[in-house]
């Protein structure tokens, strides 16, 4: 049993939603997980207290959560023995269009460039619309982004994009991954 933090950091909900998905997955292998809001995290997410870690971020105009940026840049910066993982939830994710993978990608590899890690898997996923939850600013801001990716401009209705059985599977990747590495210690 390994001791696993998956940390995350949230606009409306969607990524709390991936990471819950993924705990319970890496908790059905029987592992000791821990599962948390960046911005109650606190001492919580100290890195140290875990055998791995996977962050979560979905990207808001072009950009992570500014709480995890700054968790992987003071927390996980630079060579560690310890096995981690990144997830990103996004639009761009959502549409099956090279231009549009490759600025998913794009947003991943700033992130960590600038914070000097090398998380030992990567997993990009489509987000939501969730245009019921949003104000009027903020709707009509989401309507402009969406027209050029996903194209879901009913306001009247939610869309979801995340693909759970790749959520799922990438969870479970992740757990062998960590479970070869301790059996190997
Ligand atoms: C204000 C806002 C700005 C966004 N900007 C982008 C963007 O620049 N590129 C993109 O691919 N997705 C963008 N999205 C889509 C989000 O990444 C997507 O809705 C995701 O599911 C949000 O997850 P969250 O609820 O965990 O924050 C944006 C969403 C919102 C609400």
């Amino acid at each position: 049993m390994a001791r696993l933090l998956v940390v995350y950091g949230t606009g409306e909900g969607q990524t709390a939603r991936v990471a819950a998905r993924i705990g319970d997955v890496l908790a059905d292998r029987a592992h000791d997980v821990t599962v948390t809001d960046i911005e109650d995290a606190g001492s919580a997410a100290d890195p140290e207290e875990f055998d791995a870690v996977l962050v979560g971020s979905s990207i808001h105009v072009g950009a992570h959560h500014e709480a995890i940026r700054e968790y992987v840049e003071t927390s996980l910066s630079g060579a560690s023995a310890r096995p981690s993982a990144f997830f990103q939830l996004s639009l761009s994710s959502a549409v099956d269009d090279a231009e549009r993978r490759a600025e998913a990608a794009r947003y991943v590899d700033d992130l960590l460039e600038a914070a000097d890690w090398h998380p030992d898997r990567i997993g990009l996923f489509g987000g939501a619309l969730r245009y019921s939850k949003y104000g009027f600013l903020k709707r009509l801001l989401m309507k402009r982004i969406a027209k050029n990716a996903t194209g879901d401009i009913d306001t009247s209705r939610d869309h979801e994009y995340t693909d759970w059985d790749e959520v799922e599977a990438f969870a479970a990747d992740f757990a062998g991954f960590v479970e070869r590495r301790l059996d190997d210690e």
